[in-house]
């Protein structure tokens, strides 16, 4: 499908290894780079002629194997070895040759010994963007749960996460995880809230007050996050039940009339919680159970390592997206790559995806004024009887809630926030 020259791509495949730090073990790029260079060389008449048998012309061309061929996230390297004898000038005369074959950003050097030739060949950059409404609701269409990504090589990506459960969210301050997260849960709340309940738990105390009165719960407090994953879990375990009484093994497989929502659980900065075991199991169990059972979590954090994180949950977050990391070290610890330290620190926005292999996006810049213009039509105009059950349920006294409450008295751990 395109939109202004713009492929938006909706992957609903099941996510595959993380593995695999660079796309240079897939054959087919490799092939097209080998197949470009022999035509080059030949069409530039890169060769040197030697005297051969009985006064035949030998014409000795550079040589090079596939393994002189690595293909990158953002770039193919390309090196060859020229016969002795042909001088590298030959090669900088026909530089335009190289430059229809592999792009209009390349880069030349020349070994010290001045016969192995190295050329650098750059993929067009994901430019950043304006998150676009019209667009991404054109990519979120008849997804069941749709993820926006970004911009990649490919285009508009939007994935569906009920095929693609859990979603861990890494970059060190600054790289562009909250305005990702921002884009992701407006998306989803004004276009599929009749399909999704969101928890959110907002441990910075910045950025999720804008989905207040939208979203099911928001959150800042890890005391209130464990009671509203108490919630979560219990909703769980009646969809559970559900399941087995019709003898039935995914939530969509329920009839319309009894299926309950998705649940979404987004935390953000979650290192804040390293500590509090009783939270970590649950969301281990959500991250082991959840996906049948229609439970889904974001997990936003800048650097996911065992000391925060233990195995079996970041093994079950399946999809990344890696924000520039300060070392590859981290970066290898997010996406199994050391890609997402090649990152500028100018490229905000800028990540590694990990879904079915890496490659480069460019998250939308979803402003919050955008943000909260587009949330404004679905939000609560005034408490509403829904509001008031939810609140009840939660076995809290509603009246209460008007009264001035200081933020850390503030016993629902709910945001109070002016519009
Ligand atoms: N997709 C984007 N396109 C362009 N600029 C962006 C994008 N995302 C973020 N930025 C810029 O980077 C700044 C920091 O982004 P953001 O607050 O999302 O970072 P963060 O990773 O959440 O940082 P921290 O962990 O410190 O909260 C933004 O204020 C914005 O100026």
């Amino acid at each position: 499908m395109m939109i202004e020259g713009l492929s938006i791509w909706k992957a609903a495949g099941v996510v595959g290894s993380l593995g695999g730090a660079y796309a240079a073990y897939t054959t087919l790029p490799v092939n097209i780079a080998m197949r470009k260079l022999n035509s080059v060389i030949r069409m530039g008449n890169l060769y040197m002629s030697i005297q051969g048998y009985k006064g035949r012309v030998i014409k000795k061309y550079p040589s090079f194997s596939r393994k002189d061929i690595r293909i990158y996230l953002n770039r193919t390297e390309i090196s060859f070895v020229l016969p002795i004898g042909l001088m590298p000038d030959e090669i900088y005369k026909k530089k335009d040759l190289f430059y229809q074959a592999f792009g209009s950003e390349l880069e030349f050097d020349l070994s010290k010994d001045k016969r192995r030739f190295f050329i650098k060949a750059y993929n067009e950059e994901v430019k950043m963007f304006d998150y676009d409404q019209e667009k991404i609701a054109e990519g979120a269409k008849d997804i069941p749960l749709p993820i926006v990504v970004g911009n990649t090589q490919s285009g508009l990506v939007v994935y569906n996460m009920v095929e693609n459960p859990h979603l861990l969210i890494t970059g060190e301050t600054g790289s562009g995880k909250s305005i990702q997260l921002r884009s992701i849960l407006t998306t989803l709340l004004t276009q599929c809230k009749d399909r999704v309940e969101l928890y959110c738990a907002d441990l910075k105390r910045t950025e999720f007050h804008i989905f207040k009165g939208i979203a099911k719960e928001v959150v800042i407090k890890p005391n209130d996050l464990e009671t509203l994953l108490l919630k979560v879990v219990k909703k769980m375990n009646r969809t559970s039940d559900l399941l087995n009484k019709h003898g039935l093994a995914h939530i969509d497989d329920l009839p319309k009339a009894i299926r309950p929502k998705y649940t979404l659980v987004a935390i953000d900065e979650f290192v804040l919680l390293k500590k509090e075991k009783d939270i970590m199991s649950m969301l281990e169990e959500i991250s082991s159970v959840g996906r049948a059972l229609g439970v889904f979590l974001i997990l936003s954090l800048q650097r996911a390592d065992s000391t925060v994180m233990d195995g079996i949950l970041k093994n079950n977050l399946t999809v990344r997206m890696a924000f520039r990391a300060s070392s590859a070290v981290n970066s290898r610890i997010a996406i199994d790559s050391g890609e997402a330290s090649e990152i500028l620190n100018k490229e905000k926005g800028r990540f590694v995806f990990s879904m079915d292999g890496l490659k480069f996006a460019q998250a939308p810049l979803l402003a919050l004024t955008d943000a909260k213009a587009m949330l404004e039509p679905h939000r609560w105009q005034e408490t509403t009887a829904e509001n008031v059950i939810d609140l009840r349920n939660n076995e809290y006294d509603v009246e209460e809630e008007s009264e001035p409450i200081d933020e850390e008295e503030n016993i629902f751990g709910v945001l109070e926030y002016e519009n």
